[in-house]
């Protein structure tokens, strides 16, 4: 089942296009990357589909439902949620409170909510913090914070911005797994934009490639990564961007 389309949207900023006609088809159960340089476009296409912006022009469908245009508030009760890449939590409450303001989007019941709050921390192996202010947490616990509080609203679509930003390398093959868990254990829709091509290679089924807002290829990653638009349009770029 087709759990999100999007068809030729496109979003201007004062003349700049920032996002030009691009569409994407992502099935259930399936991991989508978007990659592109600098500017391309990956995280006003992320805010088109989270609702954080209304598109000029196309259509966003999730499960089969026209999502065009709705606030980010009635676009994630459809279903969709994302990650920020500036981590947002609330810095002087608990891991576990964090995650159980989350967690009471679906239920009133606090008790219910802060149940399903330890299962998730557990499950992003932020045990050992649960009880600890957020403004204490390093870094990767951090991210791993911003995951929890995006799962605890069991989205059935999860649009993840660069999980891996700001992680040294031996952070970042745990969390590679933890994302890859999600979709092998619960099944769940992932669509992600993220620098690091180690990430991109091994966690996507497709990856789509924006450069200065259009599409310049799609496919699988070995397929887009030894496309010559998309060797061209990396040119310039930092070697790890292109190929860390
Ligand atoms: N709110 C905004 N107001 C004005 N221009 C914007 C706004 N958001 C994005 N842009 C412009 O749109 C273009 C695409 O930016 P966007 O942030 O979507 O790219 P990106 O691929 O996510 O880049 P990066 O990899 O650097 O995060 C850029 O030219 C950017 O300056």
């Amino acid at each position: 089942m087709t759990l999100l389309e999007v068809h030729g949207v496109s979003k201007s900023f004062r003349g700049v296009r920032a996002v030009d006609a691009v569409d994407l088809s992502v099935e259930e159960g399936r991991i989508q990357g978007i990659i592109g340089p600098n500017g391309a476009g990956k995280t006003t296409f992320f805010n088109l589909v989270a609702g954080a912006f209304a598109p000029d022009a196309g259509r966003i469908v999730v499960n089969g439902r026209d999502v065009t245009g709705l606030s980010a508030h009635r676009v994630a009760r459809a279903g969709v949620l994302r990650t920020f890449q500036l981590m947002r939590p609330f810095a002087t409450m608990t891991v576990l409170d964090n995650v159980t303001v989350a967690a009471m989007s679906r239920t009133r019941s606090r008790r219910r909510a802060q149940d399903e709050a330890s299962e998730v921390i557990d499950r992003i192996g932020l045990t050992r913090w649960r009880d600890s202010v957020s403004g204490a947490l390093p870094t990767a616990a951090l991210k791993r914070l911003e995951l929890g509080r995006a799962l605890a609203c069991r989205p059935r679509l999860l649009l993840l911005d660069e999980v891996l930003a700001g992680l040294v390398p031996s952070e970042r093959q745990p969390v590679i797994e933890l994302i890859a868990g999600l979709r092998r254990e619960e099944g769940m829709t992932l669509v992600f934009v993220e620098h690091i091509m180690a990430a991109v290679m091994q966690l996507s089924d497709s990856v789509l490639v924006l450069d200065q807002g259009r599409t310049i290829a799609s496919g699988t990653p070995a397929e887009v990564t030894s496309d010559p638009r998309v060797i061209e349009a990396y040119l310039g770029e930092e070697p790890t961007v292109a190929g860390a």
